[in-house]
């Protein structure tokens, strides 16, 4: 067998490989990460982690208006945004520090620069070259960019999430999850906004009924959206910008944010050398995330997947690399329903068969309307729509849901497990769960759905 320096060479140090790092060097496999930015990756450094540190005020206050409406509470509330920005560098910029000290403390080589494959076992980085029985490709995505007139202005999520001061007026180009989670964070902090969107919906992947309710909000709130509009240039005034679109609509703003969606990154990595397929998608993989190189793996955003390109389905790719690695799991890869989430205020959330999925198949699904927050109203904090959609099998089994309220975080979780665990009604009512909670007043609820 060749002799290699590593066991395997990560390349990217997001959730898609710093797992199965870990796990791998403390099974005694020699192991590197490749890093060319903050070790740690998008969620850690500019995505999750930053985004709902900034969003945790921004909820308090959605809760305080839900009171406020009824006079309830009385006063003016608001969010210093410097000092929740100083905050926020304050709690997560410590953060890929901590990481790259769990790889030196593991040993685990950190090899700190871009990182392109010369062979199907060797790995250039800063002038060297590394070789490794295996490479696990978790180079993740980057933001798209619009090529037009005034591109140059144009910011994206990395910049909104360190924006020292808030704008006055934000305009997000894109009504996707980025553009819609940020316009509601920068108008509850104070910012007037408008969100201008290509398509004539937004987050087609979620509940439609739902994803309405929400914008209504919002546009109640004062977002104001532009649908079926194409930003063609950005013109910079003497103070700000003019947004122009491609049927005559001007927008004049502060800031403007590209939120037109992701790419894989896939370039100047050697994959056309090295003869690994991807496509504009991502990287090609097998049900076991093996490349069209044997030895080569690829997880996390980077991968041409129908699954949502989450934080938790790239750790679970990762783990699954880990055993493959070990030899522990022969299997082919078996994600488990994969729970999603929109953190606007309200939230929404979604998990297992889609309720558009269900009512084009009658014969094998049941589709049930719960209104929590109305029937619920004391185990919730004021929210009367807050509501469910849930999907019954011919079996009486929990197989898919949709949410909408600021509990969704937390009951798309419990319901995922409860689809996971194929727990029926029965099975849930011999539990004791505490009360009065969000959970327990939706699990009742629940229960007397999957038993009519
Ligand atoms: C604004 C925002 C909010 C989000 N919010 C959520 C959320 O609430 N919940 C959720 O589940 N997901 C969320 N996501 C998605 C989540 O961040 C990603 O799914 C997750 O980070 C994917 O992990 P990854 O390891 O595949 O990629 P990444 O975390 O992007 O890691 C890839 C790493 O590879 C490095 N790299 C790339 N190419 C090379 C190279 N050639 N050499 C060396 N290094 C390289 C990059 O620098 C990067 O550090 C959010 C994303 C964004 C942008
Ligand atoms: N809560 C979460 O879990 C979370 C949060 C943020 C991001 N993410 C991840 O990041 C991914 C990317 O999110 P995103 O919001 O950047 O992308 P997206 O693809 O979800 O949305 C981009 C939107 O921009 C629109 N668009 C594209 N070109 C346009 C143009 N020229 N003019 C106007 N609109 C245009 C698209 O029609 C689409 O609605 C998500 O799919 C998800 O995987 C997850």
């Amino acid at each position: 067998m060749a002799d290699y320096q590593y066991d395997v060479i990560f390349v990217g140090s997001g959730h898609a490989n710093w797992h199965a790092a870990v796990t791998l060097r403390q099974a005694g496999k020699r192991v590197a990460v490749v890093e060319e930015d903050l070790v740690a990756g998008t969620c850690t450094n500019y995505g999750c982690n930053a985004k709902i540190l900034l969003d945790g005020p921004a909820a308090v206050l959605n809760q305080v208006h839900a009171y406020q409406k009824e006079d309830i509470i009385t006063g003016d509330l608001k969010i210093n945004w410097p000092d929740l920005m100083k905050y926020k560098h304050h709690v997560i910029d410590p953060l890929h520090v901590h990481l790259a000290q769990m790889f030196n403390a593991a040993g685990i080589d950190l090899l700190k620069g871009h990182g392109h494959l010369a062979d199907a076992h060797t790995v250039h980085v800063a002038g060297k070259e590394y070789s490794s029985e295996y490479l696990v490709l978790g180079t993740g995505q980057r933001p798209a960019k619009l090529n037009i007139p005034g591109k140059t202005y144009l910011h994206d999520s990395r910049d909104f999430l360190s924006l020292p001061e808030l704008p006055a007026h934000i305009t997000f180009i894109g009504a996707g999850i980025v553009s819609l989670e940020f316009a509601d964070l920068a108008r509850i902090a104070g910012a007037e906004v408008t969100v201008i969107e290509f398509a004539e919906r937004p987050l087609r992947a979620y509940y439609d009924q739902y994803v309405d309710k929400v914008i209504n909000v919002l546009k109640d709130a004062g977002i104001d959206f532009h649908f079926k509009e194409a930003v063609d240039s950005v013109q910079a005034l003497e103070q700000g910008y003019l947004v122009r679109t491609a049927s005559g609509l001007t927008v004049e703003t502060d800031y403007v944010v590209d939120a037109t969606g992701r790419v894989p990154n896939v370039e100047d990595l050697g994959l056309d050398e090295v003869g690994v397929s991807y496509n504009r998608r991502g990287i090609e993989v097998d049900n076991h995330l093996r490349t069209s190189q044997k030895n080569i793996f690829a997880s996390g955003d980077v991968l041409d997947k129908q699954i949502p390109r989450l934080t938790p389905t790239a750790t679970f790719e990762s783990n699954y690399i880990a055993a493959q690695i070990l030899g522990l799991d022969a299997g082919a890869i078996n994600y488990p329903v994969v729970p999603s989430i929109v953190f606007t205020l309200p939230r929404l959330a979604e998990t297992g068969v889609t309720v558009a999925e269900a009512e084009a198949d009658a014969a094998q699904y049941r589709v049930e309307r719960i209104t929590y927050g109305r029937n619920m109203l004391f185990q919730t904090k004021n929210e009367p729509e807050a509501e469910l959609t849930i999907i019954i099998d011919s079996k009486n089994k929990l197989v898919g849901a949709a949410i909408y309220g600021d509990d969704a975080p937390d009951l798309i979780n419990i319901l995922s497990l409860i689809i996971n665990q194929h727990l029926s009604a029965e099975e849930l009512s011999q539990m004791i769960f505490a009360f009065p909670s969000a959970s327990i007043g939706v699990l009742s609820l629940i229960m007397a759905a999957m038993r009519k």
